[in-house]
C-alpha cells in the first residue's frame, strides 16, 4: 500500500510534491507519467502524438495498477489517471491526496506547456476546462485536499505528511 497518492490537474504539483515528501517520510517514489515513458521508450507528448491519447490511458491504466499493487512509497498520478472508472475504483481505500490549484497559479506553474500534450493550444482555456470537468472527481476521491496556491512546497509537504498522521 502506497503511503501517499498524490492526484490534482497539472501544474498542481504532484511531481514535485511527491518528491519532497518520499524524502520526507524515507520511502521510494514513483510517478506514473515516467512508469508509461519506460514502458513506451518515449516521452509522454510523444506518445500522444504518435499513438493517440486513447493509447496513452491504456498505458497510463496499467501503470496505475502496477503501481498501486506494488509500490508502498509515494506514488503521483499522471493528471488526467483518474478519468477512468475502473481507476477511480481501484484507488479506494488509498490515502488519496487531492492538490488544489486555481486557474491563475497553475498556467503560472505550467508555462508555455510545451510537454504537456492537452495544452498545447491554448493552455489557460484547455486548463479551464480540464479543471472544471475534474474537479468533482478530485474531490470525491481525495481523502486528504490541501490548497496550493501561494504556497511554498515544503510547507505543502509538511501539510501533506501531517494531514496523512505520517
Ligand atoms: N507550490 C508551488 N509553488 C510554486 N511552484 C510550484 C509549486 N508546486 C509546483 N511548482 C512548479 O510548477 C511546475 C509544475 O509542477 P509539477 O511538475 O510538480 O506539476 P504536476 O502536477 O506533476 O504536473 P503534470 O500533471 O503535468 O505532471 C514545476 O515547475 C514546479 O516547480
Ligand atoms: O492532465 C492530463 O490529462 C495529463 C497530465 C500529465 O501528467 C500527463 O499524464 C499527460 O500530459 C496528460
Ligand atoms: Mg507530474
Amino acid at each position: 500500500m502506497s503511503r501517499a497518492v498524490l492526484i490534482g490537474p497539472p501544474g498542481s504539483g504532484k511531481s514535485t510534491l511527491g518528491r519532497l515528501l518520499a524524502d520526507k517520510l524515507g520511502v521510494g517514489y514513483r510517478d506514473t507519467d515516467a512508469d508509461v515513458e519506460a514502458v513506451a521508450g518515449k516521452p509522454v507528448s510523444d506518445i500522444f502524438i504518435e499513438d493517440g491519447e486513447e493509447r496513452f490511458r491504456e498505458l497510463e491504466f496499467a501503470a496505475v495498477r502496477a503501481a498501486l499493487a506494488e509500490h508502498d512509497g509515494v506514488l503521483s498520478l499522471g493528471g488526467g489517471a483518474i478519468l477512468r472508472e475502473d481507476a477511480q475504483e481501484l484507488l479506494a481505500g488509498h490515502p488519496v491526496v487531492y492538490l488544489q490549484v486555481g486557474l491563475t497559479d497553475a498556467v503560472q506553474r505550467v508555462g508555455l506547456a510545451s510537454a504537456r500534450p492537452l495544452l498545447v493550444l491554448n493552455p489557460r482555456s484547455q486548463l479551464k476546462k480540464l479543471m472544471e470537468a475534474r474537479r468533482p472527481i478530485y474531490e470525491r476521491l481525495a481523502v486528504l485536499t490541501v490548497a496550493t496556491d501561494g504556497r511554498e512546497p515544503a510547507e505543502l509537504v509538511e501539510e501533506i505528511a501531517k494531514g496523512l498522521g505520517a
